[in-house]
This record gives structure tokens, C-alpha cells and sequence, in this order.
């Protein structure tokens, strides 16, 4: 695994942002794998800007989003549909008919993990994959103990999760119990993988990514099986390591 550390967040969203308009300018169909949560917000502030001060061209690029809240419609302010729309989609010209987000609000839950997968298969594997991390060691939403064989699936969040995340909604009891994510399976068929952290909170999972062997436990560490990952993490959430 490549590390890369940064001196603030402001820097690790400038670096992020490099590499995935390094991505696109390469290969203007890129297939570019999104992720959600507090973390890459300012890389998608500097995207943004990128397209705006830099003329990085989105119009051929796809985008596969690793996970969706169940329960929460598109138009819910913490669905991650509205969350992409809101931070990325509606400031650059990338086509709407080529970002896919899993359907949270459906009523075959499992027919939608099994199209999403398909889905993968054909649009993609992400040329890039962007991934956040949570304080348990999740990415996407595969929560510890996640089988790594799984393919996108229904999962129930951990109740660590839940609070972590009940600071973007009203209360925890607002906060969905299941969600819709990319299995540790698809998301290591990505090519290139990117993992932002920021911040003390994050210390100890970098210092568990660093250092763990690969284990269902910490499912982050499934991305010592890939032969293509680059950790972004600034000097506080690299502080343990
Ligand atoms: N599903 C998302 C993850 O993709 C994200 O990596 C994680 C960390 O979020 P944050 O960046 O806000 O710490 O939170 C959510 O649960």
C-alpha cells in the first residue's frame, strides 16, 4: 500500500483531487467509484473547482457510488443520491444517466443488490475507487465481520455506525438500520483504489490498516489483497501509525 500524508485536510483533498482528475484526463471514459460520508466532501469542493478553474471534462466519465441508506428516498437530504447530486453531480458536466447509486427505496431489496452487482459488471470495475473509512474499519458499508467473498448485499449497520452518522440527521433514531453497499468482493475488483482519512478520530483504524493482516474483523484490511491502493491520511489520522 502506498501512503501518502498530508499536512492538513485542505492538502489530502487537493491530493485526492489530483488523482482522480489525473484519472479522468487520462482516460475521459473513466469509470470512477464514489464514496460518502464527511471525508471526501472537500475533494469533491476541489473537483468542483477543478472543472470550473481547469476544464477537467467529466462528459464520458461514469460513476458507481459504493452505497445507499434503505429506507430513505432520493430526495431525502441524507440519502447519498441527494448527497451526490448536491456535492458533485449538479457542479460538473458529468451526464446523470451515467452515475449509478444503489436504490435504497425499493421493494426487492435483494433483486436491487443482485441488479447493482450486474450493474458493476457492466459499467464498470471503477477505473479509481475512492473510499472513506470508518472508526470500526469500514468502507462502504461493510461493517465488520463481512464475509470479503460478498458481492453488493443488504446489510445491517452497526450501532458504532449509526451514531457516528447521527450527526448529519435530526437524532440516531432517524438514522436507517440497514443499508445497500458494494461488497468487499466488487470493491476489490476496482483497479486503482484511494482511501482518504482525516482527523485524530481515524487514528487508530489507520494504525489497525497499517498494521493488521487481512481480517474480517477490520474489513478495511481486506485492501492488503489488492495490489493497487494509495492511503491519503493527514498528520492526525496518521498520528498512531
Ligand atoms: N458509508 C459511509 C462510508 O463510505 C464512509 O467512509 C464512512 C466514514 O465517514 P466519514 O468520512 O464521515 O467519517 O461513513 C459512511 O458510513
Amino acid at each position: 500500500m502506498k501512503v501518502i500524508v498530508t499536512k492538513d485536510y485542505n492538502d489530502l483533498s487537493k491530493k485526492a483531487c489530483e488523482y482522480i482528475e489525473s484519472q479522468v484526463n487520462r482516460k475521459p471514459d473513466s469509470v470512477l467509484g464514489l464514496a460518502t460520508g464527511g471525508t471526501p466532501l472537500g475533494t469533491y469542493r476541489e473537483l468542483i473547482e477543478g472543472y470550473r478553474s481547469r476544464s477537467v471534462n467529466y462528459h464520458q466519465a461514469y460513476s458507481l457510488n459504493l452505497d445507499e441508506y434503505v429506507g430513505l428516498d432520493k430526495s431525502h437530504p441524507q440519502s447519498y443520491h441527494f448527497f451526490m447530486s448536491n456535492h458533485l453531480f449538479d457542479s460538473i458536466n458529468i451526464d446523470p444517466d451515467h452515475t449509478f447509486i444503489p436504490n435504497g427505496k425499493t421493494n426487492d431489496l435483494v433483486h436491487e443488490c443482485e441488479r447493482y452487482e450486474r450493474l458493476i459488471e457492466e459499467i464498470g470495475p471503477p477505473d479509481l475507487q475512492l473510499l472513506g473509512i470508518g472508526q470500526n474499519g469500514h468502507i462502504g458499508f461493510n461493517e465488520p465481520g463481512t464475509p470479503f467473498g460478498r458481492e453488493t448485499h443488504l446489510i445491517d449497520l452497526a450501532e458504532s455506525t449509526r451514531k457516528a452518522n447521527a450527526r448529519f440527521f435530526p437524532s440516531i433514531d432517524d438514522v436507517p438500520k440497514q443499508a445497500i453497499t458494494m461488497g468487499i468482493k466488487s470493491i476489490l475488483k476496482s483497479k486503482k483504489i484511494v482511501l482518504l482519512a482525516s482527523g485524530e478520530e481515524k487514528a487508530e483504524a489507520i494504525k489497525c490498516l497499517l498494521e493488521d493482516e487481512p481480517n474480517e474483523g477490520f474489513p478495511a484490511s481486506a485492501l492488503k489483497d489488492h495490489d493497487d491502493v494509495t492511503l491519503i491520511v493527514d498528520e492526525q489520522a496518521y498520528k498512531d501509525a
